[in-house]
């Protein structure tokens, strides 16, 4: 991480909800090539953020900067082809199409890796062999074909990674992606994450401080919309401040 080009920049970036300030003034710069982690109590302005920065908010002011370019206000379907995949909170999978299935239509999709959504859906099976690859890529390649509902909890948050990263983006965002998780299936994903995060820079929002200090370059700490303290995981974590505001959360 010795590359200091921010691949993702917000320059005072605001978010408004009738005069209630979610997110505010917030400067938020990610290096290329790193694993950022957003991290702070319930209604920090988390997922409000992750809104911001994939258009599914449009800011009430400021920027965002995306490989220097202005990428403000621009639609999710005109912001993921730049290169800026996500992945959910909540599963938004097919219960009953098969695991192939579902990275062959992420594939094909308008705004997927081959942008070749005017093919048949026949034609698909030119997809076949990168679904794989991806399959393989987060270990579910031996249930490619049984169908999503018949998957284990964990192995459906690796299944969305997959088709998160069908769009093969530069910047990955990560909601929460041990959320609702054992231990067993917290350490796969840890591992996980760090094998995708090669080559690619890497956003993510987690509650779990072992997940944030076993993956994150850099942490920032976000408390009523605004960054309350930003740097490496160890020095974030015994800031009197960031102690001070868990202690008042849910989550310490
Ligand atoms: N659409 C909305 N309308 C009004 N208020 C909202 C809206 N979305 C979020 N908020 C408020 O903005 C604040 C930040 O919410 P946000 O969901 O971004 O926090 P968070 O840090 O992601 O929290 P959590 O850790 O619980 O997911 C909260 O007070 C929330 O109630």
């Amino acid at each position: 991480m010795s590359s200091a080009t921010p691949l993702l920049e917000t320059r005072s970036l605001t978010k408004e909800f009738r005069g209630f300030r979610a997110v505010s003034e917030v400067d938020l710069t990610v290096s290329e090539g790193s694993v950022h982690a957003l991290v702070g109590p319930n209604g920090a302005g988390k997922t409000t953020l992750f809104n911001l920065l994939t258009g599914f908010l449009t800011p009430s002011s400021g920027s965002v900067l995306f490989d220097g370019r202005d990428i403000t206000g621009l639609a999710p379907e005109q912001i993921a082809p730049l290169g800026i995949a996500r992945s959910f909170q909540i599963t938004s999978l097919f219960e009953q199409m098969t695991l192939r299935e579902h990275l062959e239509l992420a594939l094909a999709s308008p705004t997927g890796m081959g942008r070749q959504w005017w093919r048949p859906v026949s034609r698909m099976s030119v997809f076949a062999d990168r679904s794989m690859e991806l399959l393989d890529q987060v270990g579910l390649a031996d249930r490619a074909g049984v169908p999503a509902g018949s998957l284990a909890y964990g192995q459906k948050r690796a299944l969305e990674l997959a088709i998160a990263l069908a769009l093969d983006p530069r910047l990955l965002l990560l909601d929460e992606p041990t959320a609702g998780m054992g231990i067993e299936d917290i350490d796969r994903t840890i591992t996980l994450v760090k094998r995708i995060a090669s080559g690619r820079t890497v956003v993510l929002v987690d509650h779990n401080m072992h997940v944030v200090g076993s993956l994150a370059d850099r942490v920032t700490v976000l408390q009523a919309g605004q960054i309350l303290a930003e740097g490496p995981y160890d020095e974030v974590r015994t800031d009197e401040r960031v102690i001070t505001a868990y202690l008042g959360s849910a989550h310490v």
